[in-house]
């Protein structure tokens, strides 16, 4: 799971030098962060209605789809920034064993 991250994180680094008019990363890195962002918050939204949708369905085909165009856009997001998947999966692993409720309190207390 993790080395498809990798392999696409590699991908879209390399989309960095690439042509615009040949590549969809491209365009989005050419047309600048506002963009990028535009498309991140349309892909939470259509996320969003897809799990609505399927929530009494056995078919969650949609919500896998619009899922991945949200983490896709979302790592163009990172990359543009200068940050890739590691990092946020290094962030979730130092979450293991930490309870949400647990961490909640902790941040309410400083
Ligand atoms: N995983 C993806 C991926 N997921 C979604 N998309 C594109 O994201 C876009 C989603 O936008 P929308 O659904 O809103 O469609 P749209 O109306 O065409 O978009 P806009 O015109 O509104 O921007 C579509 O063009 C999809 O093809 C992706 N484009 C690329 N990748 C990966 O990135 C790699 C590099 O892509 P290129 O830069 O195009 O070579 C590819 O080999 C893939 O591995």
């Amino acid at each position: 799971m993790t080395d498809t991250l990798r392999q696409l994180a590699e991908v879209l680094e390399q989309r960095k030098q690439a042509d615009a008019d040949s590549s969809y990363v491209a365009s989005l890195h050419a047309k600048g962060l506002n963009k990028i962002l535009e498309k991140v918050g349309e892909e939470c939204t259509e996320t969003l209605l897809a799990a609505k949708d399927c929530q009494h369905s056995d078919d969650k085909s949609d919500l896998i789809y619009e899922t991945a165009d949200l983490w896709f856009h979302s790592l163009v997001m990172l990359s543009h920034l200068g940050l890739g998947p590691e990092d946020i999966l290094q962030e979730l692993e130092r979450r293991f064993d930490l309870s949400g409720l647990a961490e909640k309190a902790a941040r309410q207390h400083t």
